[in-house]
């Protein structure tokens, strides 16, 4: 993958005062450690300013993000392993449990991780064309973690979820609209910002305290579970490194992607 130049986050507030969080990791934003603990200092930043609400959108033309990057799971370092696995496990509670409003505007593909992350935001405006998202982990060969499962759970319908996961589904952006996976599609980058803006504008008139309350309250089930099983989670996810099978399936996905890329 090419070398990363310039910083791996943009964090800007616009005249709105609206925080526009851009993941800027050519190529793909593939979730790496640094890429995360970038994000998490971002989504930090945004609670400490107090600002009422973000934005998370990818500065690449076609991709959102390609999800975690496989490379932290393939054949690892077990101690950075841990890290950058609590660190995901950190920028879930921040994103999904923040107080502040939260919209996800989707310019490109979003497979696993990238589709964790715009779920754990409040309202989703995908770009159209022929870009694809949800959780495709069982097409690897792996399992996605109990939090994923949950934050999916709690964006479409439990029967549709369960159907989607097993099958590792990757929705068009038609279908994700028709099953609520998404809540509006746009015709560019700029129109999905729009469009995310106007969501949060609804919330003018309403007391912050009572719908950042209401939010949590809401969103306690999953935050709670993943926060009482945290080690469990982490030791978990581990086990799979360790797994032969699965750095098997590991290895073969990643010359799929690498074929795929040479064409
Ligand atoms: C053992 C673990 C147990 C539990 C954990 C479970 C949790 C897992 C969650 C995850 O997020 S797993 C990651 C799943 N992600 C994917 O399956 C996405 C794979 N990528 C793609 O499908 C495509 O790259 C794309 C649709 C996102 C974009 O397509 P395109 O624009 O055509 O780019 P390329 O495919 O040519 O890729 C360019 C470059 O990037 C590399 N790459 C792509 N995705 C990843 C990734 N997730 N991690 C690392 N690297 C990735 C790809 O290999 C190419 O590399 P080159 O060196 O050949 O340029």
């Amino acid at each position: 993958m090419a070398a990363q130049a310039g910083p791996l986050v943009d964090l800007s507030i616009d005249n709105d005062g609206i925080a526009i969080l851009t993941m800027n990791r050519p190529p793909v934003n593939s979730l790496n450690l640094e890429l995360l603990e970038e994000i998490g200092k971002s989504l930090d930043e945004v609670a400490k300013n107090k600002t009422k609400s973000m934005i998370l959108t990818s500065s690449s033309p076609s991709v959102f993000s390609a999800g975690l990057d496989i490379m932290e799971m393939y054949k690892p370092d077990l101690k950075r392993a841990e890290i950058f696995w609590t660190t995901l496990q950190d920028v879930w509670i921040k994103l999904f449990g923040s107080s502040y409003i939260t919209a996800a505007a989707i310019n490109g593909h979003a497979p696993a991780g990238g589709c964790l992350l715009s779920m754990s935001c409040e309202y989703r405006v995908m770009v159209e064309g022929k870009y694809t998202i949800g959780l495709n982990e069982t097409a690897l060969g792996i399992v996605a973690p109990t939090w994923f499962m949950d934050t999916m759970c709690h964006t479409i319908p439990i029967r549709q979820a369960e159907y989607a996961l097993t099958t590792a589904r990757m929705f068009t952006v038609d279908e994700a609209l028709q099953v609520g996976l998404i809540d509006e599609s746009a015709s560019d980058k700029a129109d999905a910002i729009d469009k995310c803006k106007k969501f949060i504008r609804k919330f003018d008139k309403i007391p912050s305290l009572a719908r950042a309350v209401t939010k949590q309250k809401i969103r306690e089930g999953p935050l709670v579970r993943l926060q009482k099983n945290r080690q469990q989670d982490t030791a978990e996810f581990l086990g799979f490194l360790k797994n032969p099978k699965i750095q098997q399936s590991l290895e073969m996905y990643i010359q799929s992607l690498k074929q795929k890329a040479a064409k």
